[in-house]
């Protein structure tokens, strides 16, 4: 397996490095609630994450409403959090810090 699950120092650790993303599941996944100025804003955001994500081959959990879109990040395949997740995560922020 390419990619290990991180223990929940190393999750910290990398967690620190971020802007709002916290542990989720008990350590099993990182999340995020992101907050747009629309529901366009929002669904651009999800477009250009999908995509990522699927060059990426690493797909977020996410849950829109309106304006906010609520993501978990979790690797399925090493049944944790890993180093791909916040490869994911460092992409997503790079999206939403173009508006979307
Ligand atoms: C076959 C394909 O590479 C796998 O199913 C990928 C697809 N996207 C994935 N996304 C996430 N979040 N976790 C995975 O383990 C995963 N596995």
């Amino acid at each position: 397996m390419k990619y290990e699950k991180l223990d929940a120092a190393s999750i910290a650790a990398r967690l620190s490095e971020l802007n709002d993303w916290t542990i989720g599941r008990e350590g099993g996944a990182i999340e995020k609630r992101f907050a747009f100025r629309d529901f366009r804003q929002a669904f651009g955001f999800m477009t250009e994450c999908a995509l990522a994500a699927e060059k990426l081959d690493h797909h977020p959990e996410w849950f829109n409403v309106y304006k906010k879109v609520d993501v978990t990040l979790t690797t399925h395949s090493a049944g944790g959090v890993t180093e791909l997740d916040f490869k994911l995560a460092v992409l997503m922020d790079m999206a939403a810090s173009r508006g979307g």
